[in-house]
C-alpha cells in the first residue's frame, strides 16, 4: 500500500519553521525562512544547487547547529541538545580504521541510552543484532573485517548499518551514495529501499542528494532549495507504488520527475 493510502493520519515527524541560519565563522547566511514538514515514516529527499544550504538543514534538524530565528521541532519536542533517536549518514563512510567492521557498528550503542548501560551485560545480543543487520544488507560474515579490507560500496554499507544499529527513528543521510560507481549506487538505492520498507512506517528518512534520479526512485516527498539562502521553492509528492523497482527509472514518467526537478534547480541557479 502506498503510504499516502495508509488508514493512519499522517504525524508531522520533522518540522523547520521560518529558520534562519548564520555561521558564526564566515558569518555566511545559509538559510533563510526555511520551512519544511516531513511526516512520520516518509522518505523525503532534499534537492538543490551546490552550496544551498543542503547540509545545515541536516545539521539543524538533528541539534547540530541551533537557528538565529525560527523553530526546529522533531518527533514532537523542539531541538535544543543533538537528536538521539537520529542516526545519521555521510557521504565519506568514516569508519575508523583500527575497530573492525562489527566494533564500528556498536559505537552508536556505546553511546547511546539505553544500549550504553544494557551493553556490557546483553553483548550477545547485540552483536547478534550487528551481525543480522550486516546479513541484511549483503555483508555477511563481513563484522570481523577491517574498514580498510572492505570496498568502498561495502564501507558504505557498513556505515547504514553503524546509523541503524541503534533503532533510530530518523535517518539522515548526506549524499550517503556520492562517492560510488552508478552500478554500486544503484544496488545501495535498493538496500535502502528495503530498509526502510522493513521499518513498515516507523522510520522517517530524510536524504540530500545532488543525484536527481536517487531523489525520485527513493522519496515519496521531493523538496527542492532555492541558492543560498536556501529555502524550500517547491515540494512534489512521487506517487510511484511500493515496492519499487529499479524498471521504473526507465520510464516516462520517472523521466519527467527527473526533468521537472532538473527546470527547477536550474532556474534557482540562475536566479541566485
Ligand atoms: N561549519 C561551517 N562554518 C561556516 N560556514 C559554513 C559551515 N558549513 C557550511 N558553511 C557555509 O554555509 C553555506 C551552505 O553550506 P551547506 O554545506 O549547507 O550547503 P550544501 O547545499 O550542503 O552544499 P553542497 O551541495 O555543495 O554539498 C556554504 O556557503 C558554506 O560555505
Amino acid at each position: 500500500m502506498h503510504r499516502s493510502e495508509s488508514a493512519h493520519p499522517l504525524r508531522p515527524f520533522v518540522e523547520l519553521t521560518g529558520v534562519s541560519h548564520t555561521y558564526a565563522t564566515g558569518g555566511t547566511l545559509a538559510v533563510d525562512g526555511l520551512d519544511i514538514r516531513v511526516n512520520e515514516g516518509e522518505f523525503a529527499a532534499v534537492v538543490g544547487p551546490s552550496g544551498c544550504g543542503k547540509s545545515t538543514l541536516m545539521k539543524l534538524a538533528t541539534g547540530l547547529q541551533f537557528p538565529q530565528a525560527g523553530a526546529v521541532v522533531v518527533d514532537g519536542q523542539e531541538v535544543r541538545d543533538p537528536v538521539k533517536i537520529a542516526g545519521m549518514a555521510f557521504q565519506a563512510p568514516t569508519l575508523l580504521p583500527w575497530r573492525t567492521t562489527l566494533e564500528n557498528l556498536m559505537l552508536p550503542l556505546e553511546i547511546v541510552e539505553p544500549h550504553r548501560s544494557r551493553l556490557r551485560r546483553n553483548k550477545a545480543e547485540y552483536v547478534a543484532k550487528a551481525e543480522a543487520l550486516l546479513e541484511s544488507v549483503g555483508l555477511k560474515g563481513a563484522g570481523s573485517k577491517f574498514p580498510w579490507q572492505l570496498s568502498g560500496g561495502m564501507q558504505q554499507r557498513a556505515s547504514l548499518c553503524r546509523a541503524l544499529i541503534h533503532e533510530p527513528k530518523l535517518l539522515m543521510l548526506d549524499e550517503p551514495f556520492g562517492a560510488l560507481d552508478a552500478f554500486t549506487r544503484e544496488e545501495l538505492w535498493c538496500v535502502i529501499r528495503d530498509l526502510h520498507a522493513r521499518m513498515a512506517g516507523s522510520l522517517t528518512v530524510i536524504l540530500v542528494t545532488h543525484d536527481l534520479r536517487e531523489a525520485v526512485f527513493l522519496a515519496d516527498r521531493i523538496f527542492c532549495m532555492s541558492s543560498r539562502p536556501g529555502k524550500i521553492i517547491a515540494e512534489r509528492e512521487v506517487g510511484f507504488p511500493r515496492p519499487r523497482d529499479l524498471e521504473i527509472t526507465y520510464t516516462p514518467e520517472f523521466s519527467d520527475i527527473v526533468h521537472d526537478l532538473r527546470g527547477r534547480i536550474a532556474h534557482a541557479r540562475s536566479t541566485a
